[in-house]
């Protein structure tokens, strides 16, 4: 582009600007619309479908530009954002009317994927998280992360090494990731959005001071927080960004937090997929732990819900003291509580956009209506004044009587829903503003006055005094009458059957009127502005109540859980282990008929269970269970089963089914064995891991052995309560050789009408795997179900003779000298030929049943 002084003058203040906003799309605010030029629109008309124009000339070009209708801006920025853009938004300051030359502009918000804070374009449910990584200073030193959502007022410090930054980023689950230019992003973990910021940014010694300084502390002793100086860099880069994308104000910042890996079970990405614990593996509607949990009453529930599932303690008191509250609530009147709950102010999310000076009026009539029913949710939380954890929220819930009573003061019952449409402050609040709504209002009463006089001066009798918004005031006069018009009447404009004029006594109190009514607008700013400034000290109050509510809102919506689907209340003990009696799928028991409730019982005597059964049987449902029963636990849920006894946990590690990760250019297996690997690294004698069909994506000896050497290396080695569910029969042999280990299968009984799947989990060994029966219940032809009998039968005979020379737990030399796989019987042949009818073949089954012939020749 040439150079900026040869544009015009609106052109360069857009240059200007957008040199200070590169990599994001500058919309400036232009009358009604907010415009896009150049590059920008040329993006903005692909992504948002809207129309690219050439206007005028700048620099000796057509102005390239494409615009959006200034209502509707916020449809677009949501489209923009979910398309992972970033928009900057540029107003005009001042008054255009007033302005001598180009109106002043600015760019007053920037909008990001992680910095949204706007109603319209967040979900209620969850907050969009900004996150800045630090990388380490020196080879040894450790990863920075600061993290918060600007709607929310708490801002969450950790510092991890590289290798824990992947678990990091699951349990984080930023919307945007703030990181320092120049330097290369690791390939592992994925990002997501990630923004480059100037490596300056990332200063620890700003950081320290920034939060000092925004908390109102000397230093962060007190919050455990003085010593952690890559998480301090991170943090300045964080607040930084956070203040330029709200146009220089600071958000919200009222409380501190350390967050330490071992604070929290650690669950990994793969974990949190596979559990299905915020997102389902497959559909995007399907149940989710989560959205099994949450009948919370506000959205402010929901989303601590949310966060209590990303990173559920591992102090057990902490789960104790929820159940207490559970207990408590589920006694108490728990129905009355989530009435009064129910349809609460957003009073989180509206003090975060008071900080940012960004609040509408409804939300400060919604804040008003929200604090006045503090005092009657306080009386129902006292009267579970018996539990610890309920009495501090009754402790929070007191809030002084000042900010409530400023905006029952201050704000109209139903106020305007944007300020410039008046009508937002109530009446008697301030003597100015009544005054100036007068004048408005004495108006009608002043033209009909006027229009009485002027009919009798004239004897014009059908002469009528009106306004509208285009014209303003003035006296219509029916063409017929015209020739009666005094000499001070002023024509403003001809209809096509009457005649407009202005009188100097009208255009007096026209001057008078309209001037009031924008004074009145005016008034109605500075006042608004004066609330929003008197509410800033009582914001971090206001936080503190908001969250009591979410934290009663959540407690509140357990119990109702636990007593509507008949959950108990778990017990934690000291000896490592794992003891359910009756356990059962949370969500999958609701979505059947009758779920079969199974014990689970891990122990250092019993450390890993061989689980075997037909496909089908519900193994799957079985290893996943335990593992929600003890993550519900920890979260200080109730859980779905008889009873439940948990012991300490660290971890809880999964590798269930096939997840390609083609996108990662891994293949089914690969992704396998890498998520094997991790495990084996990294599982304790306090980890819960559950291994499904191990071995299985690679040829049959290959995936024995590996199946073999991992549930060895679990048994021995990570010492871990494992469950392992597998198709190997030759697995169960390891009970043999490895005192803790146990063998488990799932029931099934074969009928005359087929398989029936029991759901039992019972004691030893599966007797054998059904794999064909559940072929036909799926329905594979009844020719190919009798040949793979017939194969099978073949195949059994030829492995008993070999047994005994195979001990797969044995030295490896053994396993070396195992024979090769079984050939099919002659028998198989003369079966595939009687299966054959002739009559009912289509030409392309024929075809194919000839090479299945053909294929069977070659492998006798
Ligand atoms: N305890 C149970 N009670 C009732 N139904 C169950 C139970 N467990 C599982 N099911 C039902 O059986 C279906 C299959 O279960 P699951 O996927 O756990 O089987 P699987 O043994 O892991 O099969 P595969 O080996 O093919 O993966 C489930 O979708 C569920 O509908």
């Amino acid at each position: 582009m040439s150079s900026i002084s040869a544009h015009t003058p609106l052109m360069q203040q857009y240059l200007r600007m957008k040199a200070e906003h590169p990599g994001t799309l500058l919309l400036c605010r232009m009358g009604d619309f907010y415009e896009l030029f150049y590059d920008d629109a040329e993006k903005a008309a692909r992504l948002l479908d809207i129309t690219l124009t050439r206007r005028g000339q700048s620099a000796g070009e057509p102005v390239i530009m494409a615009g959006v209708p200034a209502q509707a801006l916020d449809g677009y920025l949501a489209k923009l954002v979910k398309l992972g853009e970033s928009a900057a938004i540029c107003e005009q300051i001042g008054d255009p009317a007033q302005a001598k030359g180009l109106v002043e502009r600015r760019v007053v918000r920037v909008v990001t994927p992680g910095t949204l804070t706007e109603q319209t374009l967040l979900d209620d449910k969850r907050d969009a998280i900004l996150l800045a990584v630090a990388p380490p200073k020196s080879a040894r030193g450790e990863w920075g992360l600061a993290w918060m959502a600007l709607t929310g007022g708490g801002l969450t410090l950790a510092q991890c090494e590289a290798a824990a930054l992947p678990d990091w980023l699951a349990r984080i689950a930023p919307a945007e990731v703030l990181w320092p230019q120049h330097q290369s992003l690791p390939n592992e973990p994925r990002w997501p959005h990630t923004t480059e910021r100037p490596e300056w940014h990332f200063d620890a010694a700003l950081g320290l001071r920034k939060l000092c300084a925004q908390l109102q502390v000397a230093h962060l002793d007190g919050f455990g927080a003085q010593a952690l100086g890559a998480a301090h860099a991170a943090a300045a880069a964080l607040l930084t960004y956070a203040e330029q994308t709200q146009g220089g104000t600071l958000p919200l910042l009222a409380d501190l937090r350390v967050e330490r890996a071992e604070h929290s079970l650690r669950l990994d990405a793969v974990a949190r997929r596979n559990l299905e614990i915020l997102q389902p593996l497959r559909g995007e509607d399907s149940p989710t732990l989560l959205s099994h949990l949450d009948s919370c009453q506000t959205a402010a529930g929901s989303r601590l819900l949310h966060d209590w599932l990303q990173a559920p303690p591992r102090d057990a008191n902490v789960a104790r003291a929820r159940h207490a509250a559970l207990q408590a609530l589920i006694d108490g009147d728990l129905a009355a509580l989530r009435g009064s709950l129910r349809g609460m102010a957003d009073l989180e999310r509206i003090a975060a956009r008071i900080a940012l000076k960004q609040a509408k009026p409804r939300e400060l009539s919604a804040l008003r209506d929200g604090l006045q029913r503090l005092p009657a949710l306080r009386r129902q939380a006292a009267a579970f004044e018996r539990c610890a954890l309920l009495q501090t929220i009754d402790a929070q819930l007191d809030l002084p009587p000042e900010p409530a009573a400023l905006l029952q003061r201050a704000i109209a019952a139903e106020p305007a829903l944007n300020l410039r449409d008046g009508g937002v402050i109530a009446a008697d609040f301030d003597a100015e503003l009544d005054e100036l709504r007068a004048i408005d209002t004495d108006c009608g009463s002043f033209l009909m006055e006027l229009e009485q006089r002027e009919r009798a001066r004239t004897g014009i009798a059908n002469l009528r005094v009106q306004y509208n918004k285009v014209h303003g005031f003035f006296i219509e006069v029916t063409h017929g009458q015209t020739d009666k018009v005094p000499d001070d009447y002023r024509r403003r404009q001809t209809l096509k059957g009457a005649e407009r004029y202005i009188t100097p006594e009208l255009k007096a109190f026209e001057d008078k009127a309209l001037s009031a009514q924008d004074r009145a607008l005016a008034r109605e700013k500075v006042l608004f502005e004066g609330v929003i400034e008197a509410l800033q000290p009582a914001l971090a109050d206001i936080r503190r109540a908001a969250q009591a509510v979410a934290l009663l809102d959540t407690l509140a919506a357990l119990a109702e859980r636990a007593s509507t689907f008949g959950w108990v209340c778990p017990e934690f003990v000291e000896a490592p282990g794992i003891d359910i009696v009756g356990g059962r799928h949370p969500v999958i028991e609701s979505r059947v008929d009758r779920f079969i409730p199974n014990d689970c019982q891990l122990d250092e005597q019993r450390r890993l269970l061989i689980l075997t059964g037909p496909n089908m049987g519900g193994k799957s449902t079985y290893m996943r269970q335990t593992a929600l029963i003890a993550l519900l636990a920890y979260l200080g849920s109730y859980v779905p089963a008889r009873s439940a006894r948990i012991g300490p946990l660290d971890a809880i590690f999964t590798r269930i089914g096939a997840s390609d990760d083609l996108a990662g250019g891994q293949s089914t297996f690969m992704v396998e064995m890498a998520e094997t690997a991790a495990i084996l690294r990294q599982a304790t004698p306090h980890s819960l891991v559950l291994m499904d069909e191990v071995g299985r994506g690679t040829s049959t000896f290959d995936g024995l052995a590996l199946a073999a050497a991992i549930a060895a290396q679990l048994h021995d080695r990570n010492r871990s309560l494992t469950l392992f569910a597998t198709h190997y029969f030759e697995l169960t042999d390891m009970v043999l050789r490895h005192p803790q280990a146990a063998n488990v299968h799932v029931g099934a009984a074969e009928t005359p009408q087929g398989i029936v799947f029991l759901h039992e989990v019972r004691e030893g060994p599966a007797s054998r795997s059904y794999g064909v029966q559940v072929a036909q219940l799926a329905g594979v032809p009844p020719a190919v179900i009798r040949d793979a009998r017939k194969r099978l039968d073949a195949l059994e005979r030829q492995h008993q003779q070999q047994e005994a020379q195979l001990d797969l737990f044995a030295a490896s030399a053994e396993i070396d000298e195992a024979e090769p796989a079984p050939a099919p019987t002659h028998e198989a042949v003369i079966e595939a030929l009687d299966d054959i009818d002739p009559d009912t073949l289509t030409p392309r089954q024929a075809l194919e049943t000839l090479y299945r012939l053909k294929a069977l020749r070659e492998v006798e």
